[in-house]
């Protein structure tokens, strides 16, 4: 089997490819693929191994030897799935992977939102700690988790962890009805947005998640709600989020993910980083634990070796 990996140094240092190598006849190493280089680099190549580069249906329909793609990731929104699937190209993504690292970016998100982490570690940067008339400051009101409500969305394998660490702070964790689906008996995120203080998305940017918290939902939550994308960029609608927060309509705002990465004309939410707002963006960081990337890598050898037909 002739297999080429597209995009290995988003991967990182320090990791070992010898479980895939033991799986295929020939590897192909490549650190970095522009979309416009994958046709070329895949040519004649039966197995196509990519973390984010995007193999769309154009691209797929010039690689006739492609019989599967190994993504290095749980979301596999950079891959055509239904053109995969008319050309019978098998797509396998890797599931559950880093679960502990994710989850454990989401609750510091969280957290740090509750605390108003971004406000009083400026505040104390521009010194007005040392200016307080007594001993702490205030300014900022923090939610105390304890009996609060988190809403969740996607009751997988990251939103499930994610509500065990949450009811651990004692909080009340609900999982919202999946966007779409006729029979849920879920309640919907619309119906559970007013009562929320915390919402947390766990499910994969499909067409019915695209924007799901857009302006109306946003108009919907309670002024101090806090919001965390540890998932896709583009299931929050971030400029309606950013308007809500600056309006005071949104008490909290944390994302590590953007619709486009990396952001290389930048975005409105990193320029805002620059004001007083209670504002998080952290660089798609939420999974890059040393032990989850090697995980990926052993999913991966596991996932060459199952037959096609599987
Ligand atoms: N920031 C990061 O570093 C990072 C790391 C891993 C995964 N992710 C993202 O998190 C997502 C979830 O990962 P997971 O491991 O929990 O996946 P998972 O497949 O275990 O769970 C996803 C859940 O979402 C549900 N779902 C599917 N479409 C939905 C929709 N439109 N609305 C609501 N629910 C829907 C599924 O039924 C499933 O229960 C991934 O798709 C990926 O995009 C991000
Ligand atoms: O989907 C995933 O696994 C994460 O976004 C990291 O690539």
């Amino acid at each position: 089997m002739h297999a080429v990996i597209l995009d290995a140094a988003s991967l990182g240092d320090g990791i070992d490819l010898s479980p895939i190598r033991e799986r295929v006849s020939r590897l192909e190493v490549h650190d970095f693929t522009d979309r416009d280089e994958a046709v070329a680099r895949l040519e004649g190549a039966e197995v196509a191994i990519v973390n984010k580069v995007v193999l769309d249906a154009e691209t797929l329909a010039a690689l006739p030897h492609l019989r599967l793609i190994c993504v290095l990731a749980t979301g596999t929104n950079n891959i055509a799935m239904d053109e995969a699937e008319r050309r019978g190209i098998a797509v396998r993504n890797v599931a559950a992977y880093g679960t502990a690292s994710v989850a454990q970016h989401t609750l510091m998100q969280l957290l740090a939102l509750a605390n108003r982490l971004p406000r009083y570690q400026r505040d104390v940067a521009e010194g007005r700690w040392g200016k307080s008339p007594f001993f702490c400051l205030m300014d900022h009101t923090t939610l105390q988790l304890e009996g609060k409500r988190l809403v969740i969305v996607g009751q997988g394998e990251l939103g499930t962890r994610v509500g065990e660490l949450a009811g651990a702070f004692g909080m009340e964790v609900v999982f919202a009805a999946r966007p779409g689906a006729e029979q849920d008996a879920r309640p919907t995120l619309a119906e559970l947005a007013p009562t929320a203080d915390v919402i947390s998305l766990h499910c994969p940017l499909t067409e019915a998640s695209r924007h799901l918290l857009d302006a109306d939902l946003l108009a919907r939550l309670k002024p101090s709600a806090l919001v965390v994308n540890c998932a896709r960029g583009g299931m929050i609608d971030e400029i309606a989020a950013l308007d809500a927060l600056r309006a005071g309509k949104l008490g909290g705002l944390a994302v590590d993910v953007l619709p486009e990465e990396p952001p290389r004309d930048g975005h409105p939410l990193i320029d805002a980083l620059s004001e007083p707002l209670n504002l998080i963006v952290t660089p798609h960081s939420a999974w890059i634990s040393p032990e989850a990337r090697q995980r990926i890598v052993e999913l991966t050898a596991d996932n060459l070796s199952r037959p096609l037909q599987d």
